[in-house]
């Protein structure tokens, strides 16, 4: 009986393994003109990931053995793994490579098919729709919330000056609480109130996202519902949903009972569930489920994104005195003697050496370290076949460290930034390029600055003795897993 169960088994494997050859050969041939990184039957490269924390590591080998461009297989799936110029100014600019990768459907649970997950008609129509709601005239309303938010998390960092802090923990609260403003127009209080259940599901989705997408047993759905962490997944998700439901459904309540009075927005924010309510498609308002795949796609995309960058920028001007004094200056030259009032939309304007280091902060530690796209038909490249339904890894954090485009390119300098003459704009891609790049990247630069700007002149930004060591992993978003590690100092002028 043994015998017979043991021959059955094999017949299967050896049927998938043949099956998996059979589909995938006419792609095979066809990528022929790639390096292809060696691997198994059937599971091809899998065991090239070694886990969440490992894959910048891993990708980072991959590209030291195999080159800039390469093809990975996994089981009915192959993927282009590639920081090279040329070949990501290709993707990143044709109109025919706007579809996400196969990666991309571990976060449909979550955020169904909204802006950021969407593909074909619907991505355009969604995307028409919304771009209106990044418009400076709009944006520049949001800069009171990211003032009152800033003033708590400068009464929070005062509570702890002096100490080693895990700075990462106090900005994701405060970037948090600004989306929750800006999208929903509700506040969550993150920053005030320890241990709210919304927060706590946000940050698992964030995590659980990236560790199922790099654990091979969890990626395939069949086998993902028979484990423990589908079932958290699943409750974590319900309880998002049901949070998003309540404030839709309690905004188009407001929206209706409200007077012409009272809906008077001029000069106020409007948040963009607002926006979405008074939308329609094709003469039709959107579904109470559209918008909450928006509501939620913003809560998701608009804050740990910032809020990685916010955190390491900070950790870099703490360890880089010359570039935190340099810094300093242009605050003092922008606010003069009132150096503790509120900034304007103008003043975030003027921060000019501020943005160089952002955008410093990006090249070196970009939030999304990689994205995903995928060819829904063959396209030609340089006279190569990608055929249909090819996924492609766009590896910014190896672009953004090519000698050729940023020499000496590990040293934090933010004046390369002030010299960069456009030649090759692909070649800075924190935001991603083209017609799917990052929407609301005018609105995460205003809040970056704001946020900077209000640290930098409350408190001396020093770094741990012995200096933290960062310890990177990508969740989706780039973190450090040891935290990241600073102290700040009141500061007297
Ligand atoms: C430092 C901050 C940010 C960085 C580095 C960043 C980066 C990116 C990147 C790389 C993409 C492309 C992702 C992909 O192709 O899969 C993207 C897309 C997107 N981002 Fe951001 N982002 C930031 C902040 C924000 C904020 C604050 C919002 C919302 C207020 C936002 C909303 C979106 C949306 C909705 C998309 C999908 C756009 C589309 O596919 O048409 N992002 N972002």
């Amino acid at each position: 009986m043994l015998v017979v169960i043991l021959c059955l088994v094999i017949a299967v494997i050896l049927f998938v393994i043949k099956y998996e050859q059979y589909t995938m050969r006419k792609k095979d041939k066809q990528l022929l003109w790639l390096d292809t990184v060696p691997g198994y039957p059937f599971i091809g490269n899998l065991f090239e990931f070694h886990g969440p924390r490992e894959t910048l590591n891993d990708l980072r080998h991959l590209h030291a053995t195999y080159g800039k461009t390469m093809l990975i297989r996994a089981p009915l799936q192959r993927m282009i793994l590639s920081c090279d110029y040329d070949f990501l100014e290709f993707v990143l600019s044709s109109p025919k490579i706007l579809d996400k990768s196969g990666e991309y459907k571990f976060l449909h649970r979550w955020l169904g098919t909204g802006l950021l997950t969407s593909d074909g008609p619907k991505w355009k129509t969604r995307r028409k729709l919304l771009t209106p709601s990044f418009h400076f005239s709009i944006l520049q309303k949001f800069v009171a919330s990211f003032e009152s938010n800033g003033n708590i998390l400068v009464e929070k960092l005062r509570t702890v000056q002096g100490k080693d802090i895990n700075i990462y923990q106090y900005i994701t609260l405060y970037t948090l609480d600004i989306i929750c403003e800006s999208a929903m127009g509700v506040s969550v209080n993150a920053q005030e109130v320890e241990d709210s259940q919304y927060v706590k599901n946000v940050k698992f989705l964030c995590r659980r996202i990236n560790e199922r997408a790099t654990t091979f047993y969890e990626r395939p759905d069949l086998l993902y519902r028979l484990s423990p962490n589908y079932y958290r997944e699943k409750k974590a998700v319900k309880q998002i949903h049901n949070f998003t439901y309540s404030v839709i459904d309690s905004r188009i309540k407001t929206l209706q009972n409200s007077t012409n009075d009272q809906n008077n927005t001029e000069g106020k924010a409007v948040p963009f569930l607002d926006m979405l309510l008074k939308s329609t498609v094709d003469g039709r308002p959107l579904t109470r489920e559209e918008i909450r795949e928006e509501v939620d796609t913003f809560m998701f995309e608009g804050h740990d994104t910032a809020g990685s960058a916010i955190s390491f920028a900070l950790y870099l001007l703490a360890s880089h005195q010359d570039v935190q004094d340099h810094a300093l200056e242009e605050q003092k030259t922008i606010f003069c003697k009132d150096i503790h009032r509120p900034s304007t939309y103008n003043d975030l304007q003027q921060m000019k050496y501020l943005e160089c280091v952002i955008k410093e902060t990006l090249r070196l530690y970009p939030s999304v370290p990689f994205y995903g796209r995928k060819t829904d038909q063959p396209v030609i490249y340089k006279g190569n076949v990608m055929p249909e339904d090819i996924d492609i890894a766009v590896i910014a954090y190896e672009l953004q460290r090519d000698p050729k485009y940023f020499p000496n390119p590990d040293k934090f300098d933010p004046t390369r930034f002030e010299t960069m003459d456009g030649t090759n704009p692909y070649c800075f891609i924190p935001f991603s390029a083209g017609p799917r790049n990052c929407i609301g990247q005018k609105f995460a630069m205003l809040e970056m600055k704001s946020a900077l700007s209000k640290i930098l002149r409350a408190f001396r930004l020093l770094p741990t003795v012995p200096e933290h060591q960062l310890k990177l992993t990508s969740e989706a978003v780039l973190k450090s897993y040891n935290g990241i590690y600073i102290r700040v100092l009141k500061r007297t002028f």
